[in-house]
């Protein structure tokens, strides 16, 4: 999809064992061949090395960081305070409060500081975020996020097609039976 060989969207979670949830996002740019890295950067447990990754992440030619955390969820906040990259973050549930504490932590940012969170454990929607921010300037990239859309719609229409069709085997579209 270009010719930059080095990644383009790097992947940063708190820990190792927030990759169940991560790696959606890795597979979400694997489909569309966006090359990425991932890495383990703890605001908490790795703070200089977290700030460093931050600060020279657009320097080693990354366009988007998503950033993924579980409880006290700073990493994403803290990583969007000193990278010039948009920040896409993931919050991870952990096994008390069903990932309020993590969505709570990371989308109530301070003005000046913003960080795109999606949804609890939408790590997905975060590969996709960032293949609609890389893919802004390449159209090639774009042309295979409409396709992709296009597939969307078409799955959307049949799931409906069959419902439609178990309920009261009735074609016609809407609400009616
Ligand atoms: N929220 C953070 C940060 C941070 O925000 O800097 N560093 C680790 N963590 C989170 O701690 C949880 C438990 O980590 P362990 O499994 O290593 O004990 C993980 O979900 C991680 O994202």
């Amino acid at each position: 999809m270009t010719s930059n060989t080095g990644p383009l969207v790097g992947i940063a979670m708190g820990s190792d064992s927030d990759w169940s949830v991560m790696e959606a996002a890795a597979q979400a740019l694997d489909e569309f061949e966006v090359p990425y890295e991932v890495n383990v950067l703890s605001a908490h447990r790795m703070p200089r090395e977290m700030i460093g990754y931050g600060e020279q992440a657009h320097q080693r030619g990354l366009k988007a960081i998503i950033a993924g955390a579980g409880g006290a969820a700073h990493l994403p906040g803290m990583l969007a305070s000193v990278t010039p990259l948009p920040v896409i973050g993931v919050p991870v549930p952990l096994r008390y409060l069903d990932g309020m504490d993590s969505l709570l932590s990371i989308v109530q940012m301070p003005a000046g500081v913003p960080v795109a969170t999606v949804s609890v454990a939408g790590a997905r929607n975060a590969g996709l975020l960032a293949v609609r921010m890389i893919a802004a300037f390449d159209p090639e990239l774009t042309e295979r996020m409409t396709e992709f859309q296009a597939e969307l719609n078409t799955q959307a229409t049949e799931k409906g097609r069959k419902l439609r069709a178990k309920v009261a085997g009735s074609s016609s579209f809407g609400f009616s039976k």
